[in-house]
């Protein structure tokens, strides 16, 4: 995800810097300059807002008699909006034959006649102005006062290399136990703890450490304050330690690193501080500014010293928030719980969230009706930094969205509502991708082979994990489509769209029910089931490799210079070589330069010596060679013999 300077901002929106940092800071953004940056999402918001504003103005500018409404709208609200009382509205309504209750929607032609009937005339809005008081209500609400703003929790992730130490480490934090009970031993689940250390609280985003989780690891340095870099001294900075290092450093994220496993007796922790070096990270005791712990997360070694780093560096940060303001947050995990439907673990940014807020996150919506703590009990709000499950979505939001509290249930209704309308408009504009008939034509014209995947999860953020890493895969060969991703078990439906896009089906820690299973016998569709992200990512990797054109590459096997030709009657011309270099095969090709350009590609015709066909000659010795239609051999060419060689491809 990508950051927008203010200023860029304010010019693409047509406004003054200052306009725009006040809107950023009434959403809760701590912008001081023009030159201070904030990601494309709160960009897009602030573009929402801005839109809306002018919609509502035009609104304002209608004529007296004109109401402007919705298009529907129930009877205590069209009442609301006429000034009237719903009884008197509704006797009206029975003089027209009309018998609604209090509740009742009434559709455009209702409104219409009623209206007329009061003596006024109404202009339905279009949709973009309905919208219009979204994010206006929100931000009327919002009036920072200077005493609220108190300091916060920092958010801190742990990132590193596999096996690494991260998940030990957040286990000796926590004192808990998580290594041990996970699938494979890689961490899969995105939660987020926090722990007191001395009265302080640090918040933990606990991201997952393959590198194959770039994207999500790369979401959790978005609300990240610290960065603890984990690096096994004993295998010192590895390819996800370089990754998590440039991450860090795009978030502008200040980087802790903790040298870890120092309790193992071929531990070299110098080692990894000078390959550090090597990545603009100087350790402080050599005069650069990088905090370096030596840990043992196994034997929670120097955890305590670690931790106090944390708060340093956090309290050089001065990170803020207004605790007293309708809350927003980022959704860290979500997933359909049985029992209890919908459930997201959000990241309060800023704000609080109470029970009863009415909430917007991506394309989901609700009203919060339970709030739950990292200890697993119930709460009544959640203030900054703090992670939190939220019962009440109508569905499973996204991890990555960001979660909004806005006015009332209508209005986040109406904003997941909107944003739905605009990707399914996307999603038909990009479905064309899918169908039988492209693929078809894609495989016909020979330039793209495509693998389509359906990938069902039992969390969302395993399924995001998957499909990001899936993604990435795709080469100018292959091209990895994700035809459909969701939670929930592989069923008929996902069947019946795997065979309609001849695609294959990831099922992660989730089985395909009765009616799948035998949907995909009778389609002959594939159904994978894995328990470990990195397992299902090596096998596509495989199977793409598989499917992959095998790549040739050319090696120079001989050089030989033409000292003489001869012309044989009946074969053409022959030329008297010697081979200066390498040797000269008759199974391979041959090209013939002249000056450096190459006058002739071919196969040779013949190869003798003396007066032997011989399969091979050696550099030093002279032979007689003849190419395969091509006589215009002369003294002083040069005869290159080359042959291809398959190249294993990886991805
Ligand atoms: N000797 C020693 N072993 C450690 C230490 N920290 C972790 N380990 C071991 O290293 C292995 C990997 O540790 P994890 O905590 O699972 O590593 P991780 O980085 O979380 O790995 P993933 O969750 O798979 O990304 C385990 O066998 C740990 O017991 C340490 O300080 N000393």
């Amino acid at each position: 995800m990508g950051k927008i300077r203010v200023y860029k901002l304010a010019e693409d929106l047509g406004l003054e810097s200052s306009e725009v940092i006040d809107i950023l800071n009434e959403l809760g953004e701590e912008v001081s300059s023009h030159m201070s940056t904030v990601e494309d999402e709160t960009a897009d918001l602030v573009a929402e807002m801005v839109n809306e504003e002018a919609a509502e103005d035009t609104k304002t500018e209608s004529g007296d008699d004109v109401i402007e409404l919705e298009t529907s709208l129930t009877v205590k609200e069209l009442a609301e909006e006429m000034g009237e009382e719903p009884n008197s509205l509704m006797q009206e309504l029975v003089g027209l034959g009309i018998m609604a209750t209090i509740n009742q929607e009434l559709d455009e032609e209702t409104i219409e006649t009623v209206l007329a009937e009061y003596g006024y005339e109404v202009e339905f809005k279009t949709e973009e102005e309905e919208e219009g008081t979204s994010y206006n209500e929100l931000v009327q609400d919002i009036d920072d006062d200077p005493e609220d703003i108190e300091e916060r929790a920092p958010v801190v992730t742990v990132m590193g290399h596999v096996d690494h130490g991260k998940t030990t480490l957040l286990d000796a934090i926590r004192e808990t136990n998580v290594t041990e009970s996970e699938a494979g031993g890689i961490t899969q689940h995105i939660g987020a703890y926090q722990v007191d250390v001395d009265g302080e609280k640090i918040t933990f985003l606990d991201t997952p450490g393959h590198e194959a989780f770039t994207s999500l690891r790369a979401r959790g340095a978005q609300v990240t304050d610290v960065a603890i870099l984990i690096i096994a001294a004993d295998d010192g900075v590895m390819p996800q330690t370089v990754e998590a290092i440039n991450h860090a450093k795009a978030a502008d994220v200040p980087i802790i690193v903790a040298i870890n496993k120092v309790d193992k007796h071929n531990a070299q922790p110098e080692r990894v501080k000078q390959e550090l070096t090597e990545y603009e990270l100087v350790p402080e005791e050599w005069g650069g500014n990088t905090i370096c712990v030596p840990i043992s997360a196994l034997q929670k070694q120097n955890i305590d010293e670690l931790l106090e780093m944390v708060i340093l560096v956090s309290e050089m940060e001065e990170l803020k928030a207004n605790h007293d303001r309708p809350a927003n947050g980022v959704v860290v995990e979500a997933e359909l719980d049985k029992g209890r439907g919908p459930v997201a673990t959000v990241l309060i940014k800023n704000g609080t969230l109470k029970i009863g807020d009415p909430i917007v996150a991506g394309l989901s919506y609700g009203t919060v009706k339970a709030l739950v703590n990292d200890q697993g009990e119930r709460v009544k709000k959640a203030g900054p930094a703090m992670p939190v499950g939220v019962l009440g979505f109508n569905s499973v939001p996204q991890s990555g969205d960001l979660l909004q509290v806005l006015e009332d249930e209508r209005e986040v209704r109406k904003l997941a509502e909107r944003r739905q309308d605009e990707k399914r408009q996307e999603d038909l504009s990009q479905k064309k991708t899918v169908t039988l008939d492209d693929l078809y034509d894609q495989i016909q014209e020979g330039e793209i082979k495509d693998l389509n995947i359906i990938i069902k999860g039992d969390v969302q953020g395993s399924v995001e994990a998957i499909k990001e890493a899936l993604l990435q895969l795709s080469t100018d060969e292959v091209q990895v489509n994700v035809v459909h991703s969701g939670v929930g078990a592989v069923r008929e439906a996902d069947i019946m769209l795997a065979t309609a896009s001849n695609a294959i089906v990831i099922g992660f820690n989730v089985r395909p029910d009765d009616n799948a299973r035998q949907a995909a016998e009778k389609e002959q569709v594939d159904i994978r089931t894995y328990r470990v992200i990195y397992k299902a990512i090596e096998d596509i990797r495989a199977a793409m490799e598989g499917m992959l054109e095998p790549d040739y590459k050319e090696i120079v096997l001989g050089r030989a210079d033409v000292r003489d030709t001869f012309s044989v009657p009946k074969v053409g011309t022959i030329a008297g070589i010697y081979v200066t270099d390498g040797k000269v095969n008759r199974n391979a090709n041959a090209r013939l330069l002249r000056d450096n350009v190459v006058i002739f590609e071919g196969d040779i015709a013949s190869l003798k010596r003396f007066e032997d066909d011989v399969r091979e000659v050696d550099e030093g010795y002279e032979c007689g060679l003849g190419l395969e239609n091509f006589n215009d051999i002369k003294v002083g060419d040069t005869i290159e013999i080359y042959d291809y060689k398959e190249i294993k491809r990886t991805l």
